[in-house]
């Protein structure tokens, strides 16, 4: 042990202390006791998990308290990477509960489908579960287990139905098409080399190790272009060299290291889409749901409404619906075919709810029932919910899925409550194979609509029927909520979403980029990334703007003309508050037209010009939803601000004095006096 080593040990037993004793939860606390110090490398402490689990909840939860602590106590800036490093003492894993798994853990022995006997005391494993190759793999040994098989003595049961993930090839002892041999993977009729062989063919993507590039498809994803650009030789991304720590797999400690951590993010790619989803067959037929599985007509939102995000579009024939045929999913139909697993970049930031999600829609009702993911606007918690449902009945593991924002469900409650249709209102809801409902913050405001909703909880929970809820706060902060209903949010699995870090945030440009087509160089992207920092909506909106400043200007996308675009944005978080009213004046200035005119019907093209400038801009510059920005407009439907917004943004690369007047009235509301 060096000096370094030796003193990493004494400060890390005095900055634990001093952080149980100070801050953290005791759920925080259990998780911190199954650590253990490896060694500092320059600034970087490098510290041991005992399972992915663990490592996950250090990474998305303690590490910012843990680094401040050990910072503090060093004198100097410290970083931190988990290793998963399976303890060699047993009690660690599969010994006493109470000592090893957090106190206040959610029980995943009892409703886990996996849990058998002692040693799986060790919680299920979310997805991403990969434990150490080498606990299970002797050298030169081919490990094939049963699927699922159980294995008291390595740990590292994976009770996921992809079976093991260990640092050779991929163990997949349920799919058909597993050959674990020098030809590398066959999978949906392709071949992929055996250099790919960390190619996992599943929502889970990538893995970000050296040298597992995704394999030659046509659909190689944007990211990975990105960790080749900035990650030669050795070098982690940004260029900083990879420190040697003997004794230490390094790609897998440093992979865990998040902000300012060096590592690009694990980005899901196209390729890793679910197996056999007729969906990505650009021949295949849009399925239509069969009339049962819509909505009845006449409800306002509840035709084809959607929350956030764009986050229902609704079905249209001939749309871009995922087939789903033959896998139970007749009730994907209001579900955005964008936000997928496949579409969603993971870093440290978002990892946890990733894993929950994912672990969701393969267990439905099994692993967390209900799983609650709460975090900031423009996070992607509306993305989550929805690739819950497309994989979830990719799977075949739900025969209805039903998506719907908190606003739509009280509309639609009130609704059936005026038209005397309850009993449909119901059904539509109790008859769910999972329910995933957003926004649930707005339900503060509405008793009644809270009753029904405890009722609908119960139902399904009942019945066993999976429920995802979002919302912008823990449930614990939603003050004005029913006590029963708060505690029912908690009787699942709580799991948050932080602001992403810089490497996740150029990732995800980078995805937005590849699938709208939009040219721009990494260097522009790590500008924006580096602008805004605390909405990815907001984050894909400046992408939009630079590449549409360019395209009319017919010039090239640098950052001369990036930082010219977005030089009179103040960087987010740090103006004040906007809101639509603020909005709503200013573009009636600007375009001297009235407020009345602005919620108004008139169709003359000056009015819905600035009509559909405002809806954009409240959509782009604050948290509102799509209904509630209808709502400011004199009541319009949510699908109107939808399609200005999607318009406006299109329009923006077109037509030149759009654009600039995007940019002037953005520049007034952002630089208004509070
Ligand atoms: N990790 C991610 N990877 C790729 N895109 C993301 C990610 N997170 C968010 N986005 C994108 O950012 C936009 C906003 O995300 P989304 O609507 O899901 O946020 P939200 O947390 O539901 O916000 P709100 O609370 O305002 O509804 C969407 O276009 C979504 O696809």
């Amino acid at each position: 042990m060096g000096d370094d080593a030796v003193n990493l040990a004494a400060v890390w037993v005095a900055a634990t202390e001093e952080l149980a004793n100070e801050t953290l939860s005791p759920q925080q606390q259990a998780w911190l006791r199954l650590t253990r110090p490896l060694a500092l490398v320059e600034d970087t402490a490098f510290i041991a998990a005992p399972n992915p689990f663990t490592r996950d909840a250090i990474e998305s939860r303690l590490r910012p308290a843990i680094t401040e602590a050990l910072s503090r106590r060093l004198g100097r800036t410290i970083q931190l990477a988990v290793a998963v490093q399976p303890s060699d003492d047993p009690d660690q894993v599969a010994g006493d509960p109470g000592a090893t798994l957090p106190p206040t853990a959610p029980d995943f022995r009892a409703a886990a489908p996996d849990y058998r006997g002692p040693a799986s005391d060790y919680p299920p494993a979310p997805p991403d579960y990969r434990p150490d190759g080498s606990d299970y793999r002797p050298e030169g040994v081919e490990f094939r287990p049963e699927p699922a098989e159980y294995r008291p003595e390595s740990n590292d049961f994976a009770p996921d139905r992809r079976g093991y993930q260990s640092d050779g090839p991929d163990y997949r002892p349920d799919a058909p098409d597993y050959r674990p041999d020098a030809a590398g993977y066959r999978h949906d009729g392709r071949d992929y080399p055996a250099d790919t062989r960390d190619y996992r063919p599943i929502p889970g993507g990538y893995r970000p190790t050296p040298g597992d590039y995704p394999p030659p498809a046509q659909d190689r994803t944007e990211p990975d272009d990105y960790r080749r650009a900035t990650e030669p030789d050795g070098q982690l991304p940004l260029g900083i060299p990879a420190p040697q720590l003997p004794g230490l797999d390094i790609p897998t400690a440093s992979r865990a290291a998040s902000p300012p951590r060096r590592t690009a993010p694990t980005v899901t790619g196209p390729a890793g889409a679910p197996p056999q989803r007729a969906g990505d067959d650009p021949g295949a037929e849009p399925v239509r749901p069969p009339a049962a599985a819509r909505p009845d007509r006449g409800h306002r939102l509840g035709s084809e409404g959607t929350g956030r995000g764009d986050s229902a579009s609704p079905v249209r024939p001939g749309g871009q619906l995922r087939d789903y045929t033959g896998r139970g999913a007749d009730a994907v139909s209001r579900l955005n075919p964008k936000y997928t697993f496949e579409t969603f970049v993971i870093g440290s930031s978002n990892r946890f709810a990733h894993a929950a999600a994912i672990a969701v829609a393969e267990s439905p009702a099994k692993a967390y029932n209900p799983l609650f993911v709460y975090g900031g606007s423009g996070l992607g918690k509306t993305h989550l919910l929805h690739a819950i449902g497309h994989y979830a009945a990719s799977l075949g593991n739900a025969r209805s899925v039903r998506y719907v924002s908190t606003e739509e469900f009280t509309n639609d409650f009130i609704n059936s409550l005026r038209d005397d249709k309850m009993q449909a209102f119901q059904r539509r809801y109790r008859d769910a194979d999972i329910l995933l409902i957003d926004d649930i913050q707005f339900l503060e405001r509405a008793e009644r609509t809270q009753e029904e909703f405890f009722h609908t909880f119960n139902t399904l929970h009942n019945a066993n029927k999976q429920i995802v809820i979002t919302s912008d706060r823990s449930p614990k902060q939603l003050s004005t909520l029913e006590d029963r209903l708060r505690t029912r949010f908690e009787w699942g699995l709580l799991a948050d979403i932080q602001p992403p870090d810089l490497e996740t945030r150029i990732a995800i440009l980078q995805k937005k980029a590849a699938h709208e087509r939009l040219y721009a160089p990494l260097d522009v992207l790590e500008f924006i990334a580096s602008r805004i920092q605390n909405s990815i909506r907001e984050l894909e909106g400046a992408l939009i703007r630079v590449t549409a400043f360019a395209s009319l200007n017919r010039a090239a996308v640098d950052l001369g003309l990036a930082e010219e675009v977005l030089r009179d944005l103040i960087p987010d978080g740090a103006g004040p508050e906007i809101n639509s009213e603020q909005i709503m004046e200013l573009t009636c200035d600007y375009f001297g037209v009235s407020i009345d005119d602005l919620r108004g019907h008139s169709r003359s093209r000056v009015l819905v010009n600035a009509r559909q400038v405002a809806m954009y801009l409240c959509r782009e510059l604050t948290d509102l939803s799509l209904p509630r920005i209808g709502q400011a407009f004199g009541g319009r439907d949510h699908t109107t601000v939808m399609h200005a917004d999607r318009k406006i943004r299109r329009q923006m690369a077109e037509r030149r004095t759009l654009y600039n007047q995007i940019a002037e009235l953005t520049n007034r509301i952002k630089q208004q006096e509070p």
